[in-house]
């Protein structure tokens, strides 16, 4: 395959994201295979759905679904939309998915999750960072409800490309994500961009769990919201003291960009809601451990994530 023959595409965790992803790169004509878990049957009978903020009902009818990762054709990009506290049992599935020199691609939230995956895959395979700024979720077997934006930009992490070779690489997944319409860039320093957009999930992930709200409520209330402000200038701060700079007075302009946003639910709301395992690791823990290992404490964010470790713990009762 030359490397501008269009790619064969493996969704790892068909959700919210890998769902809404997979389906606007197949209706544009790329070759996507999904693999499935619970939604399999659902998927492989009834197809997949999206309804679209703009784009209104999307609907998929055939779908490439597997619920076996050993039984998928080798695919040459693989994008990963389970949670990110699934990424460890999902390595050895990735693996076999992989074709030569595959590009593995992290659409997930949170610090350090390259970093944790990268000894569990191959030396030979690329891996990236997909950074998804996107309001969607999971309402029904096999429906993805997208309430706003999409933009999904792509940072190298590591693998067996050279500098040059890496900005051809990204540049290639931009334009092929573009051409499905989705708007994307390449990402400089990735883990600057991680640290970047917890700011948004740190304070909004949590606090729509604790308080048991979206954002519009948290964001009328002048307690909430100057809560929030205080969390997020934590995250600011702690990226400083790592060596990461974020735009001036970014506290602000993320509660200006929430303002605009539609009201919305974070994944991580969702995730208690369901009972399933949230990512405090990836959101609350690495950053705090990055932003001690710097000497910088986060006092409100620390509280955040024991809050939310004992009710994660207490659920799991
Ligand atoms: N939702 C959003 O708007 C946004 C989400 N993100 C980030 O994107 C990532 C994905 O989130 P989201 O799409 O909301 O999560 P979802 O819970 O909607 O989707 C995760 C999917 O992964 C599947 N999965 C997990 N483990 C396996 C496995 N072993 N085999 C097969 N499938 C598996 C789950 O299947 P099953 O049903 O069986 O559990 C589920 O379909 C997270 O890191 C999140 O923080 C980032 C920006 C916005
Ligand atoms: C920040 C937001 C809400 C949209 O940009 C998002 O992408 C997320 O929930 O992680």
């Amino acid at each position: 395959m030359s490397e501008s023959a269009r790619p064969r595409i493996g969704i790892i965790g068909t959700g919210a994201i890998g769902g809404y992803y997979g389906l606007m790169l197949a209706r544009a004509g790329f070759e996507v295979h999904f693999l499935l878990r619970s939604e399999y049957a659902a998927v492989a009978r009834d197809g997949l759905r999206v309804r679209h903020a703009q784009l209104g009902e999307l609907h998929l009818p055939q779908v490439n679904a597997w619920r076996e990762a050993a039984a998928m054709p080798p695919c040459d990009w693989l994008l990963v939309g389970a949670k990110t506290t699934s990424n460890r049992e999902l390595a050895p599935l990735i693996a076999q998915v992989a074709a030569p020199g595959a590009k593995v691609v992290l659409l997930q939230n949170g610090l350090g999750v390259e970093d944790a995956l990268r000894p569990l895959l191959p030396a030979s395979l690329h891996l990236l960072g997909g950074l998804c700024f996107i309001c969607a979720h999971r309402e029904a077997p096999g429906l993805v409800v997208h309430q706003s934006q999409g933009v999904c930009n792509l940072g190298y992490h590591s693998g067996p490309a050279t500098a040059e070779e890496r900005q051809a690489l990204l540049e290639q997944g931009v334009t092929w994500l573009r051409e499905a319409g989705i708007e994307s860039s390449v990402i400089a320093d990735l883990i600057q961009a991680r640290w970047q957009k917890l700011v948004w999930n740190v304070p909004y992930n949590g606090l729509s769990v604790l308080l048991h709200s979206s954002t519009r409520p948290l964001m009328a209330n002048p307690d909430s919201r100057a809560l929030l402000q205080a969390l997020m200038q934590e995250v600011v701060d702690a990226a400083l003291a790592c060596g990461y700079s974020l735009p001036d007075n970014y506290a602000q302009k993320l509660l200006a960009y929430t303002d605009r946003m539609p009201d919305y639910l974070p994944s991580m709301y969702h995730d208690f809601a369901q009972r399933r395992e949230a990512e405090l690791p990836a959101l609350y823990a690495a950053p705090l451990a990055a932003a001690a290992a710097a000497g910088v404490d986060m006092p409100r964010v620390r509280m955040l994530y024991q809050a939310l470790a004992f009710l994660q713990a207490t659920a799991q009762q």
